[in-house]
């Protein structure tokens, strides 16, 4: 039987193919890992490596092969169209790197073109003078790899030629550009361990930044059933770092989206769970229920052992926070917006009610205040027109009046039932986790940070956090030290992403015009030095005269994207408000797509899905329309920054196609 190693070039095609091509290719490698007659291996005469072979999928399409010398193991390259595949053989080598010791797929051609074309602009001096040939052969640069090096003046041409490069051999350049020694990069690069580099299979097991390795049928079919979900085998030594540190307290991972925070995430609660003796003593937890809901997926994903998803507890934190209240109080009846409001009507009238609704929450619970004292010395920063202290007297009242109208009548609202876990644990309970990993931080309220915190004890490895404060898309601003989590030193930041395609990344990222965002540790962020190595079409940006021409647009376009064979429910639809989402699904059904509203419980297979953009936070879609951003009433202040981080969150969740459409004007959110 032979063993399969595949690229993750390979199974990122893969996952793009029709699926009946998908099942075919699946049919075929299969068979050959069997060692199945009626396979055939063929030479490809004009090949760049005289290993390579090619495989028949059908009549249209071809796997590319690399056949080993000795030994069993075959690499998986490539699957494309038949003439697509052959001229990627007629560009493309595999060698193992030298001193890192792993198989690196090179683009010879494309090295050797950007060799040219940096020579033909030339310029003053070489990006790489200070470092001798001796010192970069010594690194594992081989000759061509050299000759390029030699031509490039400027950094930007080592990013655009990173796709051709062998991975080991970027890794130094980059390296040596960005200011460190031969020394340290030799550091950084050089295993510790001696190592026999004529070895394919010593070398793909230490390729696992893009090689996954299968040795049996059913790994086979796991890894073509989810080709899109390489992480769970190989993770970046960036995000690695990060899963497996050991860290003395708090500890964050922030970044762009799509740059694996939530991946890090999942590979860190296996990490703790692994080491952990007790059930449910590690708490993966998020904001939402539909997002603890996808957690939960991502870690089964991860883990089957079923001794270690017992030690996992994965819920969104007012559930946790519900089951620590209802063990003292019992089953809680709790008070949903509606109702709120009318409690707050009876004390107050019209806008002097929402007013009070958010004073509680947006200064009193957001602050943990629990006297009219302490409320009269507050900070009211972004909340209006100044009180006086007198002035807030008959406010702390109606607040005072409010809640003890909840606890009289045996109500409560999750922020009442996060407060009271809060005070319970703090009352001698025991902190029921040893460690607690929270995705998506950045939408967590201060009242919500407090539990957690009290849910844990302090110590090492106790909070993990992982989030993007660009992401942010409810009205929360926390400074993570005022809630009791200082993460001073514990901090890394994830620069690639893996989803977007560099243009729909690029787009959006300009959608937030280089507004600088607070980072919940006292400093400023930017999205700078996020990136994607994945070309792609630029988003695609259509206005209409009517609503209708905008879903007939929508229409057509969702029709085109089925047509190339990208599953319904890989397909988003984002919206701004709920209110529209039946009319969408409905205007679909009537010109035959079958689409359905993102919130609902019934199976989204088959179907072309449609959510609010709130909704559509941490999940992607292959293709995305985010439609109706039309002019509107735009707000200001941290209100209009809101509102541009939730169209950014919509955008970034397509991984290929986006498309924003409007009727009438477009939105003042759009760049000009
Ligand atoms: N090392 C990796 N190799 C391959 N794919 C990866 C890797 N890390 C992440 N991905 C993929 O990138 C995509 C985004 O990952 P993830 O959702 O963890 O990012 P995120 O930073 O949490 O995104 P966001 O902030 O936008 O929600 C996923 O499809 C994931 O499978």
């Amino acid at each position: 039987m032979a063993r399969l190693a595949i690229d993750s070039g390979f199974l990122w095609e893969f996952g793009k193919l029709n699926p009946v091509v998908q099942d075919r290719v699946q049919e075929v490698f299969a068979k050959f890992q069997a060692g199945g007659s009626g396979i055939n291996l063929e030479k490809i005469h004009k090949g760049k490596d005289k290993r390579f072979r090619s495989i028949r999928i059908d009549q249209g399409h071809r796997g590319i092969v690399l056949a080993p010398e000795k030994g069993d193991l075959y690499l998986l390259l490539k699957v494309d169209e038949h003439d697509a595949a052959y001229a990627w053989a007629e560009r493309h080598r595999v060698s193992i790197n030298e001193v890192a010791g792993v198989i690196e797929v090179i683009d010879v051609v494309g090295v050797e073109e950007a060799t040219g074309e940096n020579n033909a602009i030339g310029g003053t001096a070489g990006l790489f003078d200070h470092v001798s040939d001796t010192e970069l052969r010594t690194l594992g640069i081989d000759e061509q790899t050299l000759m390029f090096a030699r031509s490039v003046t400027h950094q930007l041409q080592l990013e655009e030629a990173r796709k051709r490069l062998g991975d080991a051999q970027y890794d130094v350049l980059i390296g040596l550009a960005l200011g460190m020694t031969p020394e340290e990069v030799w550091n950084e690069v050089a295993p510790q361990r001696p190592m026999d580099t004529n070895d394919l299979l010593a070398a793909a097991e230490r390729t696992t930044r893009r090689l996954v390795l299968v040795t049996g049928p059913e790994e086979l079919m796991d890894v073509f059933r989810r080709p899109f979900a390489l992480w769970r085998v190989y993770l970046h030594p960036s995000q690695l770092r990060v899963a497996h540190a050991n860290y003395g307290g708090p500890a964050r991972v922030t970044g762009g989206p799509g740059t694996g925070k939530t991946v890090v995430a999942l590979h860190r609660t296996r990490h703790l769970a692994r080491r952990a003796h007790q059930d449910r003593s590690v708490l993966l937890t998020t904001f939402t229920k539909t997002l603890a809901g996808s957690l939960e997926d991502g870690l089964r994903m991860l883990a089957d052992d079923p001794d270690l998803l017992r030690r996992i507890d994965v819920r969104h934190i007012d559930q946790v926070a519900y089951q620590i209240v209802a063990r003292e109080h019992g089953r809680l009846d709790i008070v949903r917006g509606a109702e709120e409001s009318s409690r707050w009507a009876d004390l107050s009238s019209g806008a002097e009610a929402k007013f009070l609704a958010e004073e509680w929450r947006e200064v009193v619970l957001a602050q943990g205040i629990t006297s009219l004292l302490e409320y009269q010395r507050a900070k009211r920063t972004g909340r209006g027109a100044r009180l006086s202290s007198a002035a807030r007297e008959p406010v702390w009242e109606a607040i005072e009046t409010f809640t003890a109208g909840l606890r009289a009548d045996g109500k409560w609202t999750y922020e009442t039932v996060c407060l009271e876990a809060t005070r319970l644990l703090g009352t001698g309970g025991q902190q029921p986790y040893r460690h607690v990993i929270v995705d998506e931080a950045q939408d967590l309220s201060p009242w919500q940070w407090r539990f957690l915190r009290a849910a844990v004890a302090p110590g090492p490895n106790d909070l993990f956090i992982a989030g993007d404060t660009h992401q942010r898309i409810y009205n929360h601003r926390v400074s993570l030290r005022q809630v009791g989590v200082d993460v001073a030193g514990r901090s890394a930041r994830l620069k690639l992403n893996y989803r977007t395609t560099a243009q729909i990344l690029a787009w959006s990222v300009g959608l937030l015009r280089g507004e600088l965002i607070d980072d919940m540790d006292g400093d400023l962020d930017s999205l700078t030095g996020c990136r994607s190595d994945v070309r792609g079409p630029w988003p695609r940006l259509e206005g209409f005269p009517t609503r209708s021409a905008e879903l007939s647009f929508i229409a057509e376009r969702v029709r085109h994207w089925l047509e190339q064979g990208v599953e319904p429910n890989h397909i988003g639809i984002a919206l701004r408000s709920r209110a529209t989402i039946a009319g969408v699904v409905t205007y679909l059904a009537e010109h035959g797509i079958a689409a359905t509203s993102l919130a609902s419980e019934a199976s989204h297979e088959g179907k072309v899905l449609v959510g609010t953009m709130h909704r559509m936070k941490g999940l992607e879609f292959r293709c995305v329309a985010v439609s109706g951003v039309a002019e509107g009433v735009l707000p200001d202040g941290l209100e209009l920054q809101r509102e541009r981080c939730l169209l950014f969150v919509a955008c970034t969740r397509a991984r290929e196609e986006l498309v924003i459409t409007w009727a009438g004007r477009p939105s003042g959110l759009l760049p000009g």
